[in-house]
Order: C-alpha cells, then structure tokens, then sequence
C-alpha cells in the first residue's frame, strides 16, 4: 500500500479537497448531524438489524436491472425526502443522479474491489459517508481485474435479496459477494494502491481515472488508520448515487479498455462472429 496522494485543498472553502488528476473530490460535512441522524433512522425503518455481519442494500430510484445491467423500466421506489433533500447541493447540478443504493457496513465488513459499470451510468459516480468513518482502497486497475472481468459472468443475483453485492457491481466478476479479490503479491507491488479515509457526513464523487481506470474497495476489517491512529470502525452507512444512460447515452469510450465492459462486449461480439465464420467454414 502506497501514501494516500496529497490533495489541493479549496481556497474558499477547505472542506473542499481535490485530486485533479485522478478525478477524485472530497466534500467534509457535506450533511449536517441532523441530517444524518435522519438518515440512520429511516435506513432502520425500513431494516431493523443492525447485527449481522454482511453489507445490507436499500434501492431507490430506478432500480438497477440484474439480467441487463442498465435500468430497469418497472422497477423503481419513489427517491425518500432524505437524498432529494441535499440533491441541489450536489457539486456538479447539470447532471443528477437518478439511481440511489443506500447501504449498511456492519464493523468489519467491506466491498471487495470493483470498477462499477461504465456503460450504464454517467461519468460521476458518488458516495456519501455516514454514521463513522471508513477507509477506501483505490487502485490503478491492472491485467487481474481485465481478466477477471473476462470470466463468464456468474448467476445473477435476486435483487431481493438486497444484502447481496450493489447494483452496479454485477458486471464485474471481481465482485461477486465472498470473492474478496487480492491482488496477486506482483500486481499488488507494480500498480498504484492506497486508501483514502471517508470521514462521516463527507461526499466522495470520482470521475475520470478514479471512476473508469481505479477500482475501490473496502477492505473487510476490524480497524482502520486514521490521522497515525488506530481506530475499531463502527457501523458505517453510505449512499452510493449514479445517473442511468439511457438509449444512445449507453455505451463507453474511457481510456481503460481493460476494464471497461463496453469493450468487453464488443471484444465478445467479435470473437463470437469470428467463430460463427469458422464453424461455417467446417461445414463447407
Ligand atoms: O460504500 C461506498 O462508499 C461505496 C459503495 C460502492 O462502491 C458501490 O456501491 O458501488
Ligand atoms: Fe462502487
């Protein structure tokens, strides 16, 4: 694991800090206290456990179709006061997100490494923190996870059962729930890692890089360092917020072929017509 890079703080506001060229923005107290306390008290609402060990999901807006990887067009739970509320605070307001996965980490759970699905979602990707604090691993994407993504893909998951792997995560094979992916010792050396500490109430948006070439992850333990200290983690909640492409918005032309599943499928296209050409050779 590398040093976190160091980022620009804003000079009018220094809750702003950027990391320009990988295309990431943190945003401290993004939402007040009462704001989330009202958060955490409509997450339990709706789901009371709080005990478990796995990461429980919420979906709202339109939700994330499993057999098409895009949005569904009957499925959709009506955005709850508590996201449109801080949505005309949002950094980039041209754009808003249309598809919201709130989700609960209990203390030493995470989410194992994943690119979340160029095609199908807009450039900005956010997450709000909440509840404690948690460290989020980036690393520069690398031949693993292009052969991981690759693989056939596994059953899809019962959007139901929400305590499964988020939404858009379910193009990538790295992601599948219990396949914690570590890097292999030598991609884990070579590529450009390191974690990034979500303080509580913080929103996190990546672009560029840091949304297409970067996976993220949280690593699934009892501790975190933060500011030289070790820290236990806590319960942590987040909202993890994406805008739907739709039509002849779908599709993607990011540097990070490897790793970009409208590469992956035009790559499987060819090389099932090549064979297609093949198998009629035979016959002839
Ligand atoms: O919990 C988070 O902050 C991130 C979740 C995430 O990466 C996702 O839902 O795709
Ligand atoms: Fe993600």
């Amino acid at each position: 694991m590398q040093q976190a890079p160091i980022p620009t703080i804003e000079p009018s506001n220094p809750n702003v800090l950027r990391w320009d060229d990988i295309g990431l923005t943190l945003i401290h107290e993004f939402i007040t206290k009462g704001e989330e306390a009202a958060m955490i008290e409509a997450f339990h609402a709706r789901d009371p456990a709080k005990e478990g060990k796995r990461r429980i999901s919420q979906h709202f807006g339109h939700h994330f179709d499993y057999t098409t990887f895009g949005a569904s067009e009957t499925h959709f739970t009506p955005v709850p006061p508590y996201i449109t509320d801080f949505l005309p605070r949002l950094p980039i307001q041209s754009h808003l997100p249309d598809q919201f996965t709130v989700q609960y980490y209990p203390a030493g759970s995470g989410i194992p490494p994943h690119v979340d699905t160029h095609s199908m979602f807009a450039e900005a990707l956010y997450s709000l923190s909440f509840g404690s604090a948690v460290a989020m691993q980036f690393r520069m994407s690398g031949p693993n996870d292009a052969r991981k993504m690759r693989l056939p893909k596994r059953s899809a998951q019962n959007e139901k059962n929400h305590t499964e792997s988020p939404a858009a995560t379910i193009n990538n094979n790295a992601n599948a729930p219990g396949d914690d992916a570590i890097p292999t010792p030598d991609e884990g050396q070579q590529l450009r890692s390191w974690e990034l500490v979500l303080p509580a109430r913080s929103l996190l948006l990546m672009t560029g890089p840091a949304r297409y070439g970067y996976t993220h992850a949280i690593r699934p333990r009892k501790t975190d360092v933060i500011d030289g200290q070790t820290v236990p983690r806590e319960g942590r909640y987040s909202i993890t917020m994406r805008s739907v492409r739709r039509r002849d918005e779908i599709g993607c032309d990011c540097a990070y072929p490897g790793v970009c599943d409208a590469r992956i499928r035009e790559e499987m296209a060819l090389l099932a017509a090549s064979r297609g050409e093949d198998d009629a050779s035979l016959q002839e």
